[in-house]
């Protein structure tokens, strides 16, 4: 199953040409190395299925246990005290039928059945009331579950590297891993269900083994084919599952694409939805030719096996007849025995169902305490530094011979750069695109570690000190922020969420950012709710979404400020005011500012020229502009932008290659 998944996965609808378009639209169509183990698992025969089952159970328990020790002890009891009561009322339905069939009057049979009657009874009342406290149990299990394994997902997500987020296959992982913890509720109820019926099952054959060693062979016979049928229709579906993770993020994505709001106006403005269409034709064309395979493939494998199971009853029948006639048993026990195949093959069904699932549903929980297991290496190292120093406060930061490599890239981002940063400065990093600016700011705001080189707070490197309080003393307006669904005054708060902010800070903070007036006349002012997907809610345009940035980023009032593009989006009253601000920072606090807009560096105390990755150049806007190089052509080829008379007359200065 999984070749035919891997075959159709790169596989094009129409021809060489049709498959090239489709790789270069979706590359990520192609089955990808990280599959291979999950493939492996899938492919795993039914005996590895029945080796795997005894450690499911164990962490479904294990897990159950750690979410509530009271009901899972329920559970546990109530499954076995139901498997003692169902082995006892089959024991009695053989007493009752002996007496049944003794000889003497009716009246008398019926009066001798009595007390074995009232013992079926009293054994099947306490074992539907033990159904009744396992069903409560277990279903009071479930959402404590869920939310004990999501929790942990999210407190993984939440305090991963930055660099898990670059790495294509952590992406996957992840998805799986959701999965995985969505999973889990399943694995401990079918687990607990599969315990049950196992208890149910195990009861039965010691019933029957009393009654006659040879019935429990005819008990296996009736009821093994059907057993085998299932487990392997859960197999298959695992398989094509695994296969297909990489397909279900595309769907997923064209889902997001072509149905929701960011996405929505250029997907009508360049005429993208036949295009969009028709990806989601081809995706869902390999996936629906895959889900009839496995449709094929399931029935025909549960019609052979009820096939098989049916033909094998009517042998136990037969068997029981010749057992019968020959003497060999009573017909109470023969009777005993039709019983107690119907409840087996009942118990069995259950079993079967449940392996399936406690097999499909652990291999998504094992992609889940897997993926837990495998984010642990993106989980900042605090054995290195195990008691950080509380940071002081800021006197100077110095980067010393900093690189960067990005994972997949073979040049460094940021290559060998050297500057300190003294306190009150403001300090501007320029250049152009890809330059490596915002990366060396990711750096010394401690979201990214440097690959080479040491970036030192105050004399030591960042990792010795605790970074959370590292942290607390550094704000970052980064150039993609992120558009909080929340009310406008929560977007601002979340600047500094420990404090819990009050109005007046918030207020402040958004009239140093040019946002307050703008944010007093939304329909609810502060308290708007900037997400247009909920009710009453609003959206904001570029510029003043930028606005709330840049609010949040003064709220903190911090020693260090880094401003990543914070104006690309103003309109030139707000660009001037926020500068204004920024600028009045000077010499009480520090700031990294960068920015495109040359105009707005020439009071920064430094500036710092990157290319490449590499600093080239450093100084004041005037040493600079005296020197003549990297960052005076830049500046020129702005200001040429603004005079009229140039613009007319004179050529422009030759921009030389960016990245
Ligand atoms: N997460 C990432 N993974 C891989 N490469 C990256 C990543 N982020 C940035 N890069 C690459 O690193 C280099 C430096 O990027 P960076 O964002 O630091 O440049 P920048 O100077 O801030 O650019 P801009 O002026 O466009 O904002 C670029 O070549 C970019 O493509």
């Amino acid at each position: 199953m999984a070749e035919t998944a891997t075959t159709a996965e790169g596989e094009a609808p129409a021809g060489p040409a049709g498959r090239q378009r489709m790789d270069s639209v979706l590359p990520e169509l192609r089955a990808m190395w990280w599959e291979t183990g999950v493939r492996a698992r899938a492919e795993a025969g039914l005996f590895a299925v029945f080796a795997e089952l005894p450690r499911l159970i164990w962490a479904a328990l294990r897990v159950s246990w750690r979410v509530d020790r009271v009901r899972t002890l329920v559970v546990v009891a109530t499954t076995v005290g139901a498997g003692v009561m169902a082995a006892f009322g089959l024991l009695a339905t053989q007493r009752v039928l002996v007496e049944l069939f003794a000889g003497g009057p009716t009246a008398e049979k019926v009066v001798a059945a009595l007390p074995a009657l009232a013992a079926l009874a009293a054994a099947t009342a306490l074992r539907a009331g033990m159904a009744t406290a396992m069903g409560y149990a277990q279903n009071g299990l479930a959402p404590k579950v869920d939310r004990e394994v999501e929790r942990g997902l999210f407190e993984v997500t939440t305090a991963v590297r930055l660099e898990a987020f670059d790495a294509d296959a952590f992406a996957d992982d992840m998805e799986r891993a959701s999965r995985g913890a969505d999973s889990t509720t399943d694995l401990v109820q079918s687990s607990m269900n599969l315990l049950a019926g196992l208890a149910g099952l195990l009861a039965v054959a010691v019933a029957v083994a009393v009654i006659h060693p040879l019935l429990l062979v005819a008990l296996l016979v009736a009821t093994m084919p059907n057993a085998w049928a299932s487990l392997r229709a859960g197999h298959l579906r695992y398989q094509t599952y695994a296969a297909g993770s990489v397909r279900r993020r595309r769907v997923w994505l064209l889902h997001r694409l072509m149905a929701e709001r960011d996405s929505a106006p250029e997907l009508r403005s360049y005429g993208l939805r036949r295009f969009l269409l028709d990806q989601y034709d081809r995706v869902m064309g390999v996936e629906t030719d895959i889900q009839l395979a496995l449709a094929r493939r399931v029935t025909t494998t549960t019609t052979v096996g009820s096939m098989i199971a049916g033909v094998a009853t009517a042998v136990v029948y037969v068997l029981l007849g010749l057992l019968l006639v020959d003497g060999q048993i009573p017909l109470a026990a023969a009777a005993t025995c039709v019983v107690a195949v119907q409840s087996a093959q009942r118990s069995l069904s259950v079993v079967t169902f449940q392996v399936d699932r406690v097999y499909t549903e652990g291999q998504h929980f094992r992609d889940y305490t897997g993926f837990m297991t495998r984010a642990a290496a993106y989980l900042p190292d605090e054995t290195a530094h195990p008691a950080g120093a509380v940071p002081d406060r800021l006197r100077e930061v110095h980067v010393d011979a900093v690189t960067l490599c990005y994972p997949d890239r073979d040049v460094p981002a940021v290559d060998q750069v050297t500057l300190t940063i003294e306190a009150g400065q403001t300090v501007a990093f320029v250049g152009e695109n890809g330059s490596g600016k915002s990366t060396l700011a990711a750096m010394i705001a401690t979201l990214r570690a440097p690959t080479g080189g040491t970036i030192r707070w105050n004399g030591r490197p960042l990792p010795e000190w605790d970074v959370d309080a590292l942290r607390a003393r550094i704000a970052v307006v980064t150039q993609e922020y992120h558009k909080w669904p929340f009310t406008a005054a929560t977007n601002i708060a979340i600047g500094d969420i420990g404090a819990e902010p009050g109005q007046d800070r918030i207020e402040a903070a958004a009239a140093r950012a040019v946002a307050h007036e703008m944010i007093t006349e939304l329909p609810h002012g502060y308290e708007t709710l900037l997400d247009r997907t909920f009710a009453n809610g609003q959206d904001l345009s570029g510029g003043q979404w930028q606005r709330i940035t840049a609010a949040r980023g003064f709220l903190r009032n911090v020693e260090l400020l880094i401003m990543d593009e914070p104006s690309s989006a103003l309109d030139p009253r707000a660009e001037d005011a926020l500068f204004q601000a920024i600028r009045d920072r000077q010499g009480r606090a520090t700031t990294i500012l960068i920015t495109h807009r040359l105009a707005n560096v020439r009071h920064a105390d430094q500036i710092y020229v990157l290319h490449h990755g590499a600093l080239v150049e450093a100084g004041t806007h005037d040493e600079l502009m005296t020197a003549r190089g990297r960052y005076s052509e830049l500046f020129a080829l702005q200001a040429a932008g603004y005079d009229t008379r140039q613009t007319a007359a004179a050529p422009l200065p030759h921009q030389t290659t960016g990245a």
